[in-house]
């Protein structure tokens, strides 16, 4: 993703300045220099450029900063709210309710990628317990029906459509009665493509709105679009007003910086960027998150809500670990969950710092790899995988006859086992830590409250806002501990400060990228939770 890029240059920008001796207005300039190219160059518009420049020149007002000031965290503050604001338009997005008919309207130029935004949405509500359908009122392109009926099938969602029918307008409206007489929440209505010059169709989307009176309706637009952004979504602005807007093909080679300008352009906020052809491709947009993944600050909010979206079944192991055990089995679930969650460069670019260090280990490389560990466990016995590994050490041929029946070597069998052995040796700890937490629960009075003051401090030591602190008693899930690890979310991250320290010793960011890195053969990555600054085991190969 070339956004990915731009993060860069404007993250190394930002760094460059943290790390120069004397921070005077000749190297602020050349950092904001820098920014600004960076953005016009990913397409960005020129004028809204130019407003980002005097904002940050603005806010930090250099010649009169008093001596005592921290000018570096001052303009490093400067720089993400500005960056914030350029992808904020202060306005909120309409929120479906549940119990009453939501109709969601979409909108966009052909190709954009509706049809199967379409699905994904109705997709991401499904999963959040809404009655979710479709309705095609496409019936301008040949196979349009046919392709959002494959697509709905597949994500099992009811849907309505024509292959007679040439009115599009009577499609929709006869689409949106059906299933708003069968109750259902969200109703999305998919629409043809259409040009800005074509004006019937313009004129046939507003006739579609007036009968189907969307609830909302959201623009799609293709991260590739450029400087014609603008100029397109004033064209649909003004015709189908719409109220949000999703960006397609964000993981593509687009500059992105056109479909950003859009949104200044008709004052709309993005509520969900396309990341990708499958159909659980679709991230909410929130600008701060969205601000701080760029800037390779990780998005640990976006994290827990993709993780939670998958339900994943992590009961045994959650419990696993509360008790301080880890099994091979426990290793083989994890693996698989990992592959369930997608690209791993998706879920590297929502763990702070992380998409910069992976460097150039690829998803193919790294899935391989997850592949043939988890070859390896599947070649195990029942009670090997439900033992602590120790089996192992004991009878060293066991390794060979794994390594055998899955096709793989006796070191890639020893490294899965010693990845088990530093994940076991984690959940110990953690589950001394849950063991202390839910003690400080059941605990009454003062004492209580001071353990738990202190686990809240910790937490908020680690970087973010910290969430209220996790439940006593409760069986955490494992949303909640990468809200642990990444600090909670919400509050300005600390711009390039990784996490920091935590509350359960050992088991920190530092030594999870130290996972993630070792699961990927990272190679490419030496020590990534040293580089954190977190205190990892260490990969040690016997
Ligand atoms: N890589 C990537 N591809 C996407 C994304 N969203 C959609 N696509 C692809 O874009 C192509 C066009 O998508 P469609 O959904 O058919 O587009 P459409 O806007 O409905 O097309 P018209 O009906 O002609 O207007 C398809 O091949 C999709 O798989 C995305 O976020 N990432």
């Amino acid at each position: 993703m070339v956004l990915a890029d731009l993060g860069k240059r404007i993250t190394s920008a930002v760094s460059e300045l943290a790390h120069s001796n004397v921070v005077d207005e000749k190297v602020f300039d050349g950092m904001l220099k820098e920014i600004c190219s960076a953005l016009i160059e990913a397409d960005v518009n020129v004028k809204l450029v130019s407003n980002l420049r005097k904002s940050i020149k603005h806010t930090v007002n250099f010649k009169e900063l008093p001596p005592a000031t921290n000018k570096k965290r001052l303009i490093q503050k400067a720089v993400f709210d500005e960056l914030v604001k350029l992808v904020d338009p202060h306005s909120e997005p309409f929120k479906p309710k549940k119990g009453r008919t939501n109709t969601i309207m979409f909108v966009g130029l052909q190709g954009s990628g509706k049809t199967t935004t379409c699905t994904k949405l109705a997709r991401h509500y499904q999963a959040r317990g809404f009655k979710a359908c479709l309705v095609c009122a496409d019936t301008f392109r040949a196979g349009a029906f046919d392709q959002l009926k494959q697509n709905a099938t597949k994500a099992k969602i009811p849907y309505y459509g024509s292959y007679t029918e040439t009115d599009p307008v009577k499609v929709a409206r006869e689409g949106v009665e059906k299933f708003k007489k069968e109750r259902f929440d969200i109703i999305i209505v998919d629409t043809s493509g259409r040009h800005q010059q074509e004006k019937e169709l313009f004129a046939e989307m507003v006739q579609i709105q007036q009968a189907v009176k969307p609830d909302q309706t959201i623009m799609v637009l293709d991260a590739s679009i450029g400087q014609a952004a603008e100029a397109q979504s004033k064209a649909f602005k003004e015709s189908a007003d719409f109220g949000a807007i999703i960006i397609t093909k964000t993981d593509g080679h687009a500059a992105g910086g056109g479909a950003i300008s859009a949104v200044a352009a008709t004052r709309t906020p993005i509520v969900f960027i396309g990341t990708g052809e499958h159909m659980l491709d679709l991230e909410r947009f929130a600008p701060q998150a969205f601000v701080s993944k760029l800037l390779g600050m990780g998005d640990m909010q976006g994290l827990v809500e993709h993780v939670q979206s998958l339900k994943l079944d992590q009961k045994d192991t959650m419990k696993h670990i509360q008790e301080g055990i880890f099994t091979v089995r426990d290793l083989r679930d994890q693996l698989g969950n990992i592959m369930k969650m997608g690209p791993l460069s998706k879920m590297a670019g929502m763990i702070p710092g992380l998409s910069q260090m992976m460097g150039d280990v690829g998803d193919e490389e790294g899935s391989l790899k997850l592949k043939r560990m988890i070859y390896i466990m599947d070649s195990m016995t029942e009670k090997e995988l439900d033992s602590d590994g120790k089996c192992f050490t004991d009878t060293p041929t066991r390794m060979t006859r794994i390594a055998r029946g899955s096709g793989t070597s006796v070191r890639e069998v020893e490294d899965v086992l010693t990845q088990h052995r530093m994940m076991a040796g984690m959940a110990k700890k953690m589950g001394k830590g849950m063991a202390n937490m839910q003690k400080a629960g059941a605990m009454s009075g003062p004492g209580r409250q001071q353990q738990m003051a202190a686990m809240q401090r910790r937490m908020q030591s680690m970087g973010g806002g910290g969430g209220g602190g996790p439940g006593p008693g409760g069986m955490p899930n494992m949303a909640d501990m990468m809200k642990m690890l990444g600090g909670g979310a919400g509050g300005m991250p600390g711009m390039g400060g990784a996490a920091g320290a935590n509350p359960f010793a050992g088991m920190d960011m530092g030594a999870m990228m130290q996972q993630l890195g070792g699961m990927m053969g990272g190679g490419g990555a030496p020590n990534l939770g040293n580089m954190m600054g977190g205190g990892g085991s260490g990969r040690g190969r016997r």
